[in-house]
């Protein structure tokens, strides 16, 4: 607006200066001063609300997007490689910066510029004005037609941004394996050709881009000399002043860009659908089921009936009955394949039984609600994530826990050592998801944590794997006395001397279940 008001007192100024003698003259430089001035100040202004916006939009789409991973289904997350959220969050959250943020708010801005400067040279000549909009939408109907295979570039480049991104953490990840193999030379060479077809993607998008610019300047071009010979035309008719021929000359620019722009900016935006379409993807969850029941406390029994769950077509359980009761302590046991991970894993919510149910204090487990539950049951498992922060933090997961308790469950999970050797004892660091920690003070660290949270049900899965056998019986025994807390460990390690502890000795192989306790002289 500010730029329209200055290029309308130019107007004036030369139409002052030119019909009448200079009449008013000094009048229309002091409010031309002013307005190059405030012109000055709203660029400015505009610069840095567009910083603001740019930022601000940016870290709302992560911070969503991020929000709503973590509403993922724990199973179908699994499923998906992590690197595809990766590079959703990064090369495509990138490309939707420029290709969609951006350029809204520039189309924004074309736009406004367009209807301001619309109005001001429909002042000078109404008939000017059609003809500027005539020319300028067939040109962008021309460039939007023309850049529409720009949007399948995009798309496709997006496809291999995340093909890309996820086959290059692999190959880091496997690096020892690279390594001790001398594989690098075809991993190199697989690297190699992934590379170049991405490179080719962008460089074909690069090339057509550059043709559809070539294309739109040639076409502005043609436009503009078509209006300054129309509206030179007009003068000499004597219907538009010479103030009015420059104004349409200095402006119709401020018209058409807008529009030329739109042409250009249009197809980046529309190319932004396909990679919003594949964020949502990566969200969905494919199963929904409705939760409404709340727990809070674990007071009876969970009872597994008639149960039966398969992968697809790999059956792990059918019919499969078993009883776990509050307090109880049971170890699982069997056959690798035999489905004892499965079994904590429909225990946990990460799946759910195809037939049969799993009861808690007589309520489907099916429909209490994933936060409700969580905070009724521990895990440990055989990952064990270490944050980056205080050891404190990473026992008591940012909830709050005095210092009696986090030294409790820190002997029960036997780190009372580990923690006095440590140069700031509970406030050490831990860097770097524990790299400097060896395996078995993760592990305890993970059960130190589970002791800590307070649920009513402990799931533990070969939870004693890293530690060596006397550490292992101790720790197992301090947890298998605590009073009221459920205890479910799938563990291959099975130390004798606390078999007694146990109520119960689950055996799970094949698609069942069998009590080894029941069978006479397997304990003694
Ligand atoms: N995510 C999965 N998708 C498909 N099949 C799976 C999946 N996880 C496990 N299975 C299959 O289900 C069966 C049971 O696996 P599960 O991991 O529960 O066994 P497990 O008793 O814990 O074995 P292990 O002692 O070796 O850890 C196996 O045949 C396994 O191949």
């Amino acid at each position: 607006v500010v730029e329209g008001l200055l290029n309308l007192h130019i107007k004036d100024i030369i139409d002052v200066a030119f019909y009448r003698n200079g009449e008013g003259f000094m009048g229309e430089v002091v409010i031309i001063s002013l307005l190059a001035t405030g012109v000055l100040v709203t660029n400015t202004i505009l610069s840095v609300l567009k910083g603001f916006y740019r930022r601000d939009a940016n870290l709302r789409l992560k911070k969503d997007y991020l929000q709503r991973v973590f509403r993922k289904n724990i199973n179908e997350f699994n499923n998906e490689s992590s690197a595809r959220y990766v590079s959703n969050i990064t090369n495509d959250m990138n490309t939707i910066d420029t290709n969609f943020i951006d350029a809204l708010f520039e189309l924004s801005l074309a736009f406004a510029s367009f209807f301001v400067f619309a109005v001001i040279i429909a002042g000078v000549s109404g008939r000017i004005l059609f003809l500027i909009i005539g020319l300028t939408l067939v040109m962008g109907i021309l460039s939007s037609v023309v850049s529409k295979p720009l949007k399948k570039l995009f798309g496709e480049r997006s496809k291999l941004y995340e093909a890309y991104t996820t086959y290059t953490s692999e190959v880091l990840n496997a690096f020892r394996i690279v390594r001790a193999n001398n594989l690098y030379e075809k991993v190199t060479e697989d690297f190699g050709k992934r590379s170049r077809k991405l490179q080719e993607k962008s460089f074909q998008i690069d090339k057509y881009s550059t043709y559809i610019y070539a294309f739109q300047n040639g076409t502005m071009t043609l436009v503009f000399m078509g209006i300054i010979a129309t509206s030179v035309y007009y003068a000499i008719k004597g219907e538009i002043t010479l103030g009015g021929v420059i104004l349409i000359v200095n402006n119709s620019e401020r018209m058409m860009r807008p529009l030329q722009m739109a042409g250009e900016l249009y197809p980046k935006i529309i190319s932004s659908k396909p990679l919003f379409r594949s964020l949502e993807e990566s969200l969905k969850n494919t199963s929904e089921n409705i939760e409404t029941d709340e727990i809070d406390e674990f007071k009876g029994t969970i009872e597994i009936e008639k149960a039966s769950f398969s992968y697809g077509e790999n059956e792990v359980f059918m019919d499969l009955d078993l009883s776990f009761r509050k307090g109880g302590k049971y170890l699982v046991v069997g056959p690798s394949g035999g489905g004892k991970s499965t079994l904590l894993r429909l225990l946990r919510k990460y799946f759910y039984v195809d037939g049969g149910d799993i009861l808690v204090d007589g309520m489907k487990l099916k429909s209490i609600r994933k936060d409700s539950w969580f905070r009724r049951i521990a895990n440990v498992e055989q990952r064990i994530f270490i944050f980056d922060d205080s050891l404190r933090n990473n026992l008591t997961l940012y909830r709050e826990a005095d210092s009696d308790a986090i030294e409790s469950a820190a002997s029960a999970a036997g780190l009372t050592d580990f923690i006095v050797n440590l140069p700031e004892g509970l406030d050490t660091v831990l860097e770097d998801n524990g790299r400097n920690i060896s395996g078995g003070e993760k592990g305890r660290i993970a059960l130190a944590r589970a002791l800590l949270s307070k649920s009513d049900i402990l799931l533990l899965d070969e939870a004693f794997a890293s530690l060596d056998y006397n550490t292992a019986r101790d720790i197992e025994r301090t947890i298998l006395m605590i009073e009221d807390l459920t205890v479910i460990n799938v563990s291959h390690v099975v130390i004798d001397e606390n078999k007694s502890l146990y109520d119960d000795i689950i055996r799970i192989s094949g698609k069942g279940a069998s009590s080894l306790l029941e069978r006479a002289g397997v304990l003694q």
